[in-house]
């Protein structure tokens, strides 16, 4: 079993609002990654980096990753930062995996002032831009589709990605 869609970006790429929308266009489940590591831990994303550190976050992202991909046959998003390691990374080869791709000024106005982001609370646009070009090209490595978002909205991004998944190309 394999999700039919693992959905990547950065924060604002609509990850969760394209991929819910998807879901529920083809009938099948969304699960979030984020969501599930929170009720792993037993508390909310930034508890966990506060109180565990960004390391520890990401080996249990790893170890939530793993499992949904080998159990969760439904549209799946990642957290935005994700692909950062590199063990994660390797776990998507041979998964059918959908980037979306943004471009700064939008991702701005969607993240707003980062609330709930405990990587953007400081500085949110120029930690973004930071944030953006450092994990573009390991977006860009682990995706077999790639859908630029800006100035489109959710409905029409939705659209292609089923028409994309359908044509399973
Ligand atoms: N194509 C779009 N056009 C305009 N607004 C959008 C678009 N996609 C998402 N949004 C809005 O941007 C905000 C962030 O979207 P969403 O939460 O889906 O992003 P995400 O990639 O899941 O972010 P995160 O990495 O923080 O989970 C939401 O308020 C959503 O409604
Ligand atoms: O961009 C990131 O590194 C993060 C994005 C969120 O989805 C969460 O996974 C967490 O806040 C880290
Ligand atoms: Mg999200």
């Amino acid at each position: 079993m394999a999700p039919v869609a693992v959905v990547v970006g950065p924060p604002g790429a609509g990850k969760t609002t394209i991929g819910t929308t998807v879901a529920g266009l083809l009938g099948v489940e969304f699960a979030d990654t984020d969501h599930l590591i929170e009720a792993k831990a037993g508390k909310p994303i930034p508890e966990i980096f506060f109180d565990d550190g960004e390391d520890t976050f990401r080996a249990l992202e790893r170890a939530t990753i793993s499992e949904a991909l080998g159990s969760f046959a439904g549209v799946l998003a990642l957290g935005g930062g994700a692909i950062l390691h590199e063990g994660t990374r390797d776990l998507l080869r041979e998964h059918t995996v959908v980037f979306l791709s943004v471009g700064l000024s939008d991702a701005v106005k969607r993240v707003g002032l980062g609330a709930g982001r405990p990587l953007l609370t400081i500085n949110p646009r120029a930690t973004l831009k930071y944030l953006m070009d450092e994990r573009r090209p390991l977006y860009a490595s682990v995706a077999t589709h790639t859908i630029a978002t800006d100035a489109r909205t959710p409905d029409d991004i939705a659209a292609e990605l089923v028409t994309l998944l359908k044509q399973g190309s």
